[in-house]
């Protein structure tokens, strides 16, 4: 490192400056001196400079030249991480940028408070047994407390046998272990200590305070081993407001605290840590999994606990979180209520050998979305509402009445004319059943998952088996179910038979609460061998006058309308043999007749309530161009199959 050269102002400069000068510019660039005596040396540059300035021995220019030169090689210095020659103090001065930025713990102060020392309690105990004493002492190995004394305004300064080192002045400090004598004057005026919060001030300089233990359980803080003192940040210990701390302490003198996320945590210091190594984790892990092997007939008894809804009463999206099919285990005691707010995700025995694609797949097919259906969006089909009641509703509400010759069937088929409810039905049982709830398309069980058809068929149960009570309900139940002939395609013959498999366990195990409900408009393609094993078949008519009325008035009520009684009339007499969907679409062209009459011109600017009313005549316009779906033909077809078939009366 060479001189730098240095533009005095003045020629009659003192040499002694310039020796000075000299001798340490050479002594830096020896190249012998340690980075510590290097930055000395600028540091002092720095300030001769200054110096010199300021005594006029130095130009404004010069200065400032100079200034710029020392102070980036003191900068290099100080930066430089070569410890040979830097000092590599930017983890310094980042510490000491945080030690003295004020943050969010700031806003906390000790939790220490009169209500806390007062409720320890060898406070306790000695306040009893020494009402009139000036000062009383805590028995050995009780708790030895340390109060910072710049606490201004905190009684709680000595005669508190301290333990303060130099270095933890402000610290608020309990040292379970140590045994000790705990003295503290009592002033007369009051009953106990006297204490008033907020107590322990905290210097702005030290902004946090030490504890010893994080013990939820602060009164009854255990010995660990002696003289072992761990220190915790002041933030672990919520605030010195007390009700919001009483959530963290258990002040009612239980032994147990209970942390911010509502568990409870026992006073012992060693279950105070929840942390666990991933070993340890993964040794109890193991644990649990293997001391609890669900059975079967264990099944309805867990599902009670930690029953999912995964149908229709939470609709969800494509964005929605995915909800684990895998049900969660019970824990040891009373922690099962605890895991009904968490989700861990314990895998279930019954489940293992599924690829877990296939069970997510299940679980991505089966969610029902759309609105909640109520038994009276449904008009008409008293009978079939009545059964399904019966079947479905009930024996999940009082399975141990519904047990037996009682039992339930297993499967329910509802057939009928396109548009008459049958969906419907599905979704209203999803909504009012309480059993989780699978709605599956047969289509994608048997389209989607080439070969893997079977598969999900297999995964489909026994997941219903892990949720029960469930509710399977297939939809077009005919292209999954139809007759199986000999030029079908090996992988759906498969599907099929998989399918009467596990219709038949379900059916023959009398303790799974598993309904498979199916809905067809083509009963007569049903494979008998399915047809028997969907023991309640429902027949879904067209709705009957009544019901098309209600049809009607349940949609009109929705809508301005000016139908008088004897209109609706008119119109349910003008649409027999109208199906359900036809009355809706009836209704929706009726709709449309007050907008139709409309001025093309006006359509932009009219608002909604200038639109008019629905009228008889939008009725009569629309009826029309609506007609019915189903022909005369095809209902004698229904007719006949459910005299066959069916279980109507
Ligand atoms: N009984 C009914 N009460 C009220 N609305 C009905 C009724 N039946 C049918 N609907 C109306 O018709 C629409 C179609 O009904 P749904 O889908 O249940 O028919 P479906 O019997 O399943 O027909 P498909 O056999 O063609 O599948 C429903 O969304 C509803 O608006
Ligand atoms: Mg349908």
């Amino acid at each position: 490192m060479g001189l730098v050269p240095i533009c005095w102002s003045r020629p009659g400069m003192s040499g002694a400056h310039l020796d000075e000068w000299q001798k340490r510019s050479f002594d830096i660039s020896s190249g012998s001196c340690t980075p510590e005596q290097t930055a000395d040396a600028y540091r002092a540059h720095i300030l001769s400079i200054q110096y010199a300035w300021a005594s006029s021995q130095l130009s404004q220019a010069g200065m400032a030249s100079l200034l710029r030169t020392y102070s980036e090689r003191y900068a290099a210095v100080l930066d430089s991480d070569d410890p040979r020659t830097g000092l590599n103090n930017y983890a310094e001065s980042a510490l000491h940028l945080a030690r003295s930025q004020r943050n969010y713990s700031d806003k906390w102060e000790s939790s220490l408070t009169a209500e806390s020392v007062l409720e320890l309690p060898s406070v306790q105990k000695t306040i009893q047994a020494k009402t009139g004493g000036e000062s009383f002492v805590v028995a050995p190995a009780d708790v030895n407390i340390t109060v910072g004394q710049e606490g201004k305004g905190s009684s709680l300064t000595p005669p508190f046998k301290t333990v303060q080192p130099p270095q933890l002045k402000s610290e608020v400090k309990i040292a379970a272990s140590i045994p000790a004598k705990v003295s503290v004057e009592r002033p007369s005026s009051h009953e106990g200590i006297s204490v008033n919060p907020p107590s322990f001030p905290r210097p702005p300089a030290q902004p946090q305070s030490v504890f010893s233990r994080p013990s939820p359980a602060l009164p009854h803080v255990n010995p660990g081993p002696a003289g072992v003192t761990q220190h915790y940040q002041s933030s672990f210990f919520p605030t010195s407001n007390t009700s919001k701390r009483k959530n963290f302490y258990n002040t009612d003198g239980g032994d147990v605290g209970r942390e911010p996320n509502g568990c409870q945590v026992s006073s012992d210091p060693r279950a105070v840590t929840t942390f666990k190594t991933a070993r340890e984790q993964f040794v109890v892990d193991q644990q649990r999994k293997h001391s609890h092997h669900p059975q079967r007939g264990q099944a309805p008894g867990m599902a009670a606990t930690v029953k999912k809804s995964l149908g229709a009463n939470r609709p969800r999206g494509a964005f929605s979180k995915f909800v684990s099919p895998i049900p969660r285990q019970e824990e040891e005691g009373n922690v099962a209520s605890r895991n009904s707010n968490q989700d861990p995700q314990i895998l279930d025995e019954r489940l293992k050998n599924f690829e877990p694609k296939i069970i997510e797949l299940i679980m991505s097919e089966i969610m029902d979305h759309g609105p909640p259906v109520g038994w009276d969006d449904i008009a008409g089909l008293e009978f079939a509402k009545t059964t399904i009641k019966e079947i479905v509703v009930w024996p999940m509400l009082r399975p141990d009445i519904f047990t037996g010759l009682r039992g339930p069937p297993k499967g329910i088929l509802l057939f009928g004319p396109p548009g008459t409810g049958k969906t419907l039905i599905g979704k209203c049982i999803a909504c009012q059943s309480g059993a989780t709830f699978f709605s599956i398309s047969a289509s994608s069980l048997t389209s989607k998952w080439v070969g893997e058809g079977e598969k999900m068929v297999r995964a489909l149960f026994a997941i219903a088996r892990c949720h029960q009570p469930a509710v399977i309900f297939i939809d077009e139940i005919d292209s999954l179910l139809s007759q199986r002939t000999d030029g079908e395609h090996d992988s759906s013959r498969r599907i099929k038979t998989e399918f009467l498999v596990q219709l038949d366990g379900a059916a023959t195990a009398a303790e799974d609460r598993i309904l498979v409900v199916g809905a067809t408009n083509r009963p007569q393609e049903i494979d008998e061998a399915a047809r028997r094993r969907l023991a309640k078949r429902l027949y879904i008519p067209l709705p009957e006058a009544t019901a098309r009325r209600q049809i009607v008035t349940n949609l009109m009520a929705q809508e301005k309308n000016q139908l008088g009684e004897s209109e609706v009339e008119r119109v349910v007499t003008a649409t027999e043999g109208f199906s359900g969907a036809d009355m809706t679409q009836l209704c929706r062209e009726a709709a449309l007749g007050p907008i139709r009459s409309i001025q093309l011109s006006d359509i932009a600017t009219i608002t909604a309530a200038q639109v008019r009313p629905i009228i008889y005549s939008d009725f009569h316009e629309a009826l029309k161009t609506v007609r019915p779906s189903v022909s005369s033909k095809d209902l004698e077809l229904y007719e006949e199959w459910n005299k066959t078939f069916g279980c109507g009366r």
